[in-house]
């Protein structure tokens, strides 16, 4: 089967023009996400408005995806799955690729590039290194600590960024913008945070600190597209409809959503030609999506890991586990959002529904569980407290951190069974020391609360603590089921 590449590319199924050679973008983080979203809609709007907004990508550690690509002269394969049916389409808007562990010097160098005029993150929200307990940068994780000393020794990617901004302040003060588009509350200003955080326990001039105070800005964003892992079966699957060979494709849903603030210090691209939404709302369209689409995404995630479903269709088609979502999201997290202008929250969530019923995506249970920790700061936290404050126990707040606690931080003597397993965890070996020696599953709870995974004030609350407890024992003792169902008040 030939290799698909520039010649042989069939130009029908091209999403937008081909990106000039010119780049005005780098993007540090090129996974899955990137690749199905910002980059889909940079190619859209060049191909309506124009504009040098060619993208520079960069990959942490694995040279995976670049070497692919590279091959493939940066093309790659949407394969778009959906019950309507299955397509291919075609992205070419990379012009440069870089491996950050292989090349640090010359990530700085494209950072500091004053061609550049923005600079895109899909980090992860792990890569923020934010204290989950505190809100402030992580200085003590070891990437980060090793970052500080200098420019040469940036590890994490947000210390990539940091000292290519402060190598961009010494050279050319070219304005910039830093878009984040991962899924945070308060995406931008959280980076800003983050960045000056870095500069200041780095020691950097106060030169520095006043360009990036006043040349770099950090606009907030809502990001939306359910993007899974590419497998074997997704390469396959390419190969049938295009008859060519992509060893880089990625799988995602039709739907797609993008909601920025538009605060560019230096351009951008016509994002707007591709269905952007430029809104100064953008924080209210976060926290719906945070907590109506990612927060009932964890607790689908957790529920069908610890009942067998290796996929978000499949859990979400169990009666227990779209009860707990409906009871999620109408009780507990719609009544925490002040939500935008004209939204129909009825609508959304009859659609949240549907996409997550995309068996023909098949994304897996283990991927949305991933990196809870990190996660359900963003998710649960807020909404937790405001119904404790007002008295009223928020059950299903409790499910979700049982049942995550269940997956990747099982109390003695249970086991979660082999998709729990598969979820990545930061946090996995620090959860299972502080919970070592639990006296039983109240204190498990209470260690897990109180040990810094999640800000004091929602550790501190005994009365939920006592509910997660209650409804972790259900689930050791009689499975996740019962423990829905009591959630649920049944
Ligand atoms: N996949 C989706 O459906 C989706 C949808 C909306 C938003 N997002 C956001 O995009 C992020 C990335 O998702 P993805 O699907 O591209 O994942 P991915 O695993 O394909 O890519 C993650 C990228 O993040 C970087 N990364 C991984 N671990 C890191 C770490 N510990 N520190 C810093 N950087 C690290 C790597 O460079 C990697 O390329 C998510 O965490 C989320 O915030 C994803
Ligand atoms: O991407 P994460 O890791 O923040 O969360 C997992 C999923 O909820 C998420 O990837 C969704 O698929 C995505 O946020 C949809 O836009």
């Amino acid at each position: 089967m030939p290799h698909l590449n520039r010649s042989n590319a069939p130009f029908e199924r091209r999403i937008g023009a081909s990106a000039p050679d010119a780049t005005g973008i780098v993007h540090l983080g090129l996974g899955q996400f990137h690749r199905a979203h910002a980059a889909v809609n940079t190619a859209l709007a060049m191909a309506d408005k124009g504009g040098d907004w060619g993208i520079v990508g960069v990959a942490n550690r694995s040279r995976r995806i670049i070497d692919a690509m590279q091959a493939q002269d940066y093309l790659y394969s949407i394969l778009q799955l959906s019950p309507e049916g299955t397509d291919v389409q075609l992205v070419d808007v990379h012009r440069k690729l870089l491996v950050a562990a292989e090349q640090p010097g010359d990530v700085l160098a494209e950072i500091a590039d004053p061609a550049h005029k923005i600079i895109t993150l899909t980090i992860t929200e792990k890569g923020y290194n934010k204290d989950s307990a505190t809100g402030k940068l992580l200085v003590g994780n070891p990437d980060i600590a090793a970052s500080l000393a200098g420019p040469d020794t940036a590890k994490a990617p947000l210390a990539q960024l940091a000292w290519g901004l402060v190598k961009r302040a010494r050279e050319s003060q070219a304005p910039v913008t830093v878009l984040s588009c991962d899924n945070m509350q308060s995406a931008g200003t959280t980076t800003r945070e983050m960045v000056f955080e870095f500069l200041e326990a780095a020691g950097v001039e106060a030169p520095v600190l006043d360009y990036v105070t006043n040349q770099v800005s950090f606009p907030n964003a809502m990001v939306d597209r359910i993007v899974p892992g590419t497998n074997e079966e997704t390469k396959a699957q390419v190969e049938k409809i295009l008859g060519l060979r992509d060893e880089a494709p990625v799988p995602a849903e039709q739907f797609t959503m993008w909601v920025l603030e538009d605060h560019f210090k230096a351009g951008r691209p016509a994002w707007e030609a591709a269905g952007a939404i430029f809104s100064e709302e953008v924080e209210k369209y976060e926290l719906v999506k945070l907590r109506l689409l990612n927060g009932s995404h964890s607790l689908i995630s957790y529920l069908g890991g610890l009942s067998d479903s290796p996929t978000i269709p499949s859990a979400r088609d169990k009666d227990f586990v779209a009860e707990s979502v409906r009871a999620a999201i109408y009780n507990e997290y719609l009544p925490s959002i002040d939500l935008p202008t004209g939204f129909d929250p009825d609508a959304y969530v009859a659609q949240l529904f549907h996409r997550w019923q995309n068996h023909a995506l098949g994304d897996k249970t283990a991927r949305v569980g991933s990196d809870g920790s990190a996660k359900l700061l963003q998710r649960i936290v807020e909404p937790a407290i405001r119904l404790l404050d007002l008295g009223e126990m928020p059950h299903e707040m409790a499910l979700t951190a049982a049942s995550w606690i269940a997956c990747v931080a099982p109390p003695a003597g249970f086991d979660p069974g082999a998709i729990a397993a598969e979820m990545e965890e930061p946090q996995r070996e620090a959860l299972a020391k502080a919970t070592a020696g639990a006296t039983g599953v109240r204190d498990h709870v209470e260690r897990i609360m109180t040990g810094g995974f999640f800000p004091e004030s929602l550790g501190s609350r005994t009365e939920f603590n006592d509910r997660i407890a209650e409804l972790l024992g259900i689930i050791t003792s009689a499975g996740v089921e019962a423990a829905a169902n009591d959630a649920l008040g049944k």
